[in-house]
């Protein structure tokens, strides 16, 4: 077994939660594709925990969440307004252009990867001719890539500002547990009752093995989604298998426990690393994520001490802390990057 990284929470294995769920739902035989009751219990379950009669899909990954969900908002010669940092625009590798037959991802550059109804405006009101993509979404990572949270207010003038347009709102919450928890608000209030129409809501990077929610909040926009999701080799036969683990996750408020746990370890590197002169945090921690700046050779060194971490994103090495993120890990992961950079200063 590898020594614990921090590269990506998708580097945890999966939470009890989730695994005894799952294990639960292994016993006998069920219906397949998602007729079963572990995949109606997993839908009520959210939509208790959400507090609204959502329709409910499930699906394999992030990636088929978002542009299966992107694609039921947008026609294929219509616009989707990002961020430029968004991972749809990132690193889905064409998937949101190529499900929705070819829409366009208008980015609009951002502070640190937070979109603000100034520039949702500005693209929306850019052109109006035949030969624009019309706009018809706006899509909002939260958190977003950068570890940065929208607050309630910025996503209900988000979403005001989609209204005036005619635009719906989409939300990618890969790490939506984490807002929740970071936010110390109801998921109710951070989607449904703030303007947002369909979120993404992820089940991988929370703990569990496979798996992310689809909520529709206007289930008109819904329509179809069973087929979209079938077309796209989304719809699970063992389905129950994908869905256990929501019922897991969601009972006695699990999620966002491990959720909370997260978010304080990506704290306790952040402080862990405030004095050490040459690390810079790029963005605040907010949620679970840690971005540093550090001169290059203090990156190769750590990179010879055995530690992995990506480089690709918000121009900062990142490190991401999961429901498993071990105290002792972290406190060795800083004493490696106060030594690199200790060595570096006196090399
Ligand atoms: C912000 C964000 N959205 C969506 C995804 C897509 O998830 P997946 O890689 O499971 O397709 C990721 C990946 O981790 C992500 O970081
Ligand atoms: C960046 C990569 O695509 C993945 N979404 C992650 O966050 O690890």
């Amino acid at each position: 077994m590898t020594a614990q990284q921090f590269a990506s929470d998708n580097y945890a294995g999966i939470c009890p939660a989730a695994f005894n769920a799952m294990m639960e739902a292994n016993a006998g035989s069920a219906v397949s594709y998602g007729q079963d009751d572990w995949t109606s219990r997993a839908a009520d379950a959210l939509r208790s925990a959400f507090e609204h009669d959502a329709d409910v899909y499930f699906v394999f990954n992030g990636t088929a969440a978002n542009s299966l969900a992107l694609a039921s908002l947008c026609r294929s010669y219509e616009s989707i307004i990002a961020a430029d940092f968004a991972h749809i625009e990132t690193d889905e590798c064409g998937a949101p252009e190529f499900f929705s037959n070819g829409a366009k991802i208008l980015t609009a550059p951002t502070d640190r990867g937070k979109l603000t109804p100034i520039a949702i405006r500005a693209i929306a009101k850019s052109r109006n001719d035949i030969h624009f993509p019309r706009p018809a979404v706006v899509t909002i990572t939260q958190p977003t890539e950068t570890g940065l949270l929208y607050t309630l207010d910025e996503i209900q003038s988000i979403s005001t500002a989609c209204r005036e347009l005619g635009l719906k709102l989409h939300m990618d919450g890969a790490r939506f547990a984490n807002a929740v928890a970071a936010l110390n608000c109801s998921p109710a209030d951070m989607t449904w009752r703030v303007g947002v129409d369909v979120l993404c809501c992820g089940g991988t990077k929370g703990g569990m093995g496979i798996g992310e929610a689809v909520l529709f909040f206007d289930r008109d926009l819904a329509r179809g989604f069973d087929y979209r999701c079938k077309q796209a080799g989304q719809l699970a036969s063992k389905m129950r298998f994908l869905a256990a683990p929501w019922v897991g996750m969601l009972q006695d408020g699990r999620w966002l426990e491990y959720a909370r746990h997260a978010n304080s370890s990506a704290r306790l590197l952040g402080r862990l690393l405030q004095d050490i002169e040459e690390i810079q945090l790029v963005y605040p921690v907010e949620a679970n994520a840690v971005f540093i700046s550090m001169p290059p050779d203090v990156g190769l060194r750590l990179r010879k001490r055995g530690w992995l971490f990506y480089e690709f994103i918000g121009d900062a090495a990142r490190f991401m802390f999961a429901w498993d993120a071990d105290r002792n890990r972290i406190e060795k992961l800083a004493q490696d990057i106060r030594e690199c950079s200790y060595s570096a200063t006196n090399s």
